[in-house]
């Protein structure tokens, strides 16, 4: 019988007492430790030698950037990572939680809780050393309990390196910790209920629950018995007493998806409950205390629903006490690939030998426009995992309409019905643009004069669609 060699643990801290202590225990509990002080040698020992879990400090030299965290997680993906810090903030958390790190421990911790949070971690891990994740990889987020404990909930990572996206984490990280409530807007598809969530995570409600309530799933009529609950016998078919979806809130979040769709008179009953905190069970004469925090999702422009008299004005002032606007995805630049890269690790079935994707592939993924946003490039990736052959996902594995990035028509392939006027409208100008450029020849002061803008206008218009004008000139 050949013997197992030992899990290797690489320990990166700059207090020697700290790591020594760390990697005396580890050693005796059966694993290999190398130790180093800082992590620039973090990241050379790392190219020498595989490891099965990278347990690290946050603040050491040369991590001030999170420089090893970064390494960590584009070139060894694969190896898990456990961030142990002295120094917690929640911006530091949020920054560990997007590049994707195993777990997040508070200094002084307990070698017991450390060893429970290093077998998992490494468990976790696929069995090879080296080996690409081959599963959807979930990621632990910290949450930082009142009696200052971290516990983990497993979430997927949430990619974002674009200014856009580092905005809106930044805002993130500002209101997690409050109780205002957030509305959060965005085409279909940007991530509104990924955001949400992670508000929740880094919240201090974190640890009760996240409540999502569908406002086009609950037909008008039963609004209110499935939000409030209802006593036995309240209505034909009551037979027990049931609560609804936001006792599960308490103490926790309420998100409402698609809360621009909510009917007028149900809108007047959310007020009620947002205002008051309180709510009565159908057939009930007791109202019910909540302690929840709401944050709600909707693609379209709330304001302009108020304007128009489609949504209550006093419900959009509770509900968008903070306003995250997500940017779509056509906006997000190398968020595109870097996105397209973690799908196809969450994908690739095992076994696979499919590697990445070739150069023309990446190319058309930058200059499609996206019009399902995140959500379409998911379904791209796992539909082109499925007909790639070979160790590359090429262009011609791509959808038609990403083939020809800049071709109309890929106009008749949304369904208008099923988006929003403001994406309609958008799908529109584009198509403009992109006819007009084919009859200028890809020459802008021309096509700028007959649209009537000015160049740099046109120019700025043209980066936004991600239409590259250049495709237009002839051979
Ligand atoms: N930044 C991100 N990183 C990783 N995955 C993401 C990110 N944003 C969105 N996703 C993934 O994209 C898909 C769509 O996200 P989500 O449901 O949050 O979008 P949405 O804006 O709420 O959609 P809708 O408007 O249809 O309700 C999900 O599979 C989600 O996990």
């Amino acid at each position: 019988m050949t013997k197992q060699s030992p899990q290797r643990i690489l320990v990166a801290d700059d207090e020697p007492l700290y790591r020594e202590t760390t990697a005396e225990f580890l050693r005796e509990e059966g694993f290999e430790c190398i130790c180093v002080e800082n992590a620039d040698d973090a990241i050379t020992v790392l190219k020498e030698m595989d490891f099965d879990l990278i347990l690290t400090d946050l603040n050491m030299p040369g991590n001030l950037k999170l420089e090893l965290l970064r390494e960590g997680r584009e070139t060894y993906a694969h190896v898990p990572m456990i961030v142990i810090t002295g120094v917690p903030s929640i911006s530091s958390a949020i920054e560990s939680v997007r590049l994707g790190i195993t777990d997040y421990l508070l200094k002084p911790i307990k070698l017991d809780e450390l060893l429970v949070a290093v077998k998992r971690a490494i468990e976790q891990k696929p069995s090879n050393r080296g080996a690409p994740i081959t599963g959807p990889q979930d990621v632990a987020l910290p949450t930082q309990t009142v009696h200052g404990a971290t516990t983990l909930h497993r979430v997927p990572p949430v990619v974002g390196e674009s200014d856009g996206m580092r905005e809106v984490f930044e805002i993130v990280s500002k209101v997690a910790q409050g109780n205002a409530n957030v509305l959060v807007t965005g085409e279909s598809g940007t991530g509104k209920e990924v955001i949400a969530e992670m508000i929740h995570r880094l919240s201090a409600r974190s640890e009760r629950g996240f409540q999502v309530i569908d406002c086009t799933a609950i037909p008008d009529t039963l609004f209110e018995s499935v939000l409030f609950g209802h006593t036995q016998g309240a209505f034909t078919g009551a037979i027990k007493d049931q609560a609804g979806l936001l006792r599960a809130a308490d103490g926790g979040t309420a998100f409402f998806d698609e809360i621009g769709e909510l009917p007028m008179p149900l809108q007047a009953k959310l007020l009620r409950v947002v205002q008051s905190q309180t709510f009565t069970a159908v057939g009930s004469d007791r109202p019910a205390k909540i302690d929840t925090r709401f944050i709600c999702a909707t693609n379209r422009n709330l304001s302009d629903e108020v304007e128009a008299g489609r949504f209550r004005q006093d419900l959009f002032y509770r509900l968008a006490v903070i306003h995250i606007q997500l940017p779509p995805l056509r906006e997000r630049g190398q968020d595109i690939v870097r996105l397209a890269e973690t799908f196809l690790q969450q994908l690739l079935p095992a076994g696979s030998n499919l590697e990445g994707f070739s150069e023309e592939a990446i190319e058309s993924f930058l200059r499609y426009r996206w019009p399902g946003n995140v959500r379409e490039l998911r379904n791209v990736v796992e539909r082109s995992i499925a007909l790639a052959q070979g160790t590359n996902i090429r262009r011609e594995d791509l959808p038609v309409p990403l083939q020809n990035p800049n071709d109309t028509a890929d106009q008749d392939w949304v369904d208008l019905t099923e988006i929003s006027r403001d994406e309609a409208l958008d799908r529109a100008d584009r198509d403009y643009l992109t006819k007009l450029l084919r009859k200028h020849q890809g020459v802008i002061a021309r096509a700028a004069r007959q649209a009537g803008l000015s160049r740099q206008g046109m120019h700025k218009l043209l980066n936004r669609h991600g239409i590259i004008a250049d495709d237009f000139r002839s051979p």
